[in-house]
């Protein structure tokens, strides 16, 4: 059995996580941590993750920009393996996660999917042909409208995925109004909506002379990132130190 740590238990993510373990009987959720107060768990709820010293085996975060860095120092401190699933990190803070990888397993994604993990690859070898015949790429991701960072961190990884198979030769571009002229061949643009309860769209847009490819991901529930994120973290449970993803959680059949 995986004890687990739940950090954000109580946020829209935490509440599904919850739901998966409570019917999982390979896992057990042994403590959450969240400052908000307005849900009833079966676990104790720390508002802090310092305050929790609960033994454990792995923790999933599920939380905020501002709460990852206390919870690396504390996986560190606990020498505990943990799964990365908030977004809208900065440098510095994705900095910190590397030198964590150097102590505890990490395992980072921003998207626990097994189709935004597919669709990861295949725009890798599309994109080596499509580019090399000059087509323009571009993503447009759509979220719910309480998301609070922008673009999110899938649009991002999507577009590095794709920067990797071209040598890391393209610029990202969040924004054209502040200047007038062409777009340059060498860069991703990438534009965010935000709007009612929408889960998770992410388009990739090939647009050449005559002919556009579009691969699209649709996430129609949060559930799909709640099981991987639950798989992810039976797969952590118990790893050396280092830096994981989900492409090891789907080659390992979890
Ligand atoms: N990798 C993936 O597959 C996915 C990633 N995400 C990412 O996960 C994050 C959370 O998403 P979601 O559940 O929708 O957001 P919510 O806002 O619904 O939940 C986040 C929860 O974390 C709590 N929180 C805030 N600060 C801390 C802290 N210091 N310690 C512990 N908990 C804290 C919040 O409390 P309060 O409300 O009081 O601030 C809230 O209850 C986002 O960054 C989102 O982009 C989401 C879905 C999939
Ligand atoms: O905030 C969300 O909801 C989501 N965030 C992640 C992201 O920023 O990519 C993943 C998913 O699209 C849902």
């Amino acid at each position: 059995m995986v004890r687990m740590i739940m950090h954000g238990c109580n946020g829209k993510m935490g509440q599904v996580i919850t739901e998966i373990c409570r019917k999982d009987s390979e896992i057990e959720i042994v403590a959450g941590v969240d400052p908000y107060t307005g849900v009833e768990n079966a676990y104790p709820v720390f508002s802090s993750i310092e305050e929790c010293e609960v033994e454990a085996d792995v923790v999933v975060d599920f939380a905020a920009a501002g709460a990852v860095d206390s919870l690396l120092d504390y996986c560190v401190k606990r020498r505990l393996p943990v799964v990365l699933c908030t977004t809208g990190l900065n440098e510095a803070q994705l900095a910190q996660v590397e030198e964590t990888g150097r102590q505890v397993a990490v395992l980072k994604s921003a998207n626990m999917s097994l189709g935004v993990n597919t669709l990861m690859d295949l725009l890798k070898s599309a994109a080596k042909v499509l580019a090399t015949a000059g087509f323009d790429i571009e993503i447009v991701e759509k979220h719910h409208n309480q998301k609070v960072d922008a673009p999110s961190g899938t649009a991002l990884a999507l577009a590095d995925s794709i920067n990797e198979a071209l040598d890391q030769a393209y610029e990202y571009k969040y924004d054209r109004t502040q200047e007038r002229k062409k777009r340059d061949k060498k860069e991703i643009g990438i534009q965010a909506v935000r709007g009612g309860s929408i889960v998770g769209e992410h388009e990739v847009i090939f647009a050449g002379m005559d002919e556009v490819i579009e691969m699209k991901h649709t996430a129609y529930s949060k559930s799909i990132f709640g099981k991987g994120a639950v798989e992810a973290a039976k797969f952590l449970a118990g790893k050396p130190a280092g830096r994981y993803d989900m492409k090891d959680v789907i080659a390992a059949g979890k």
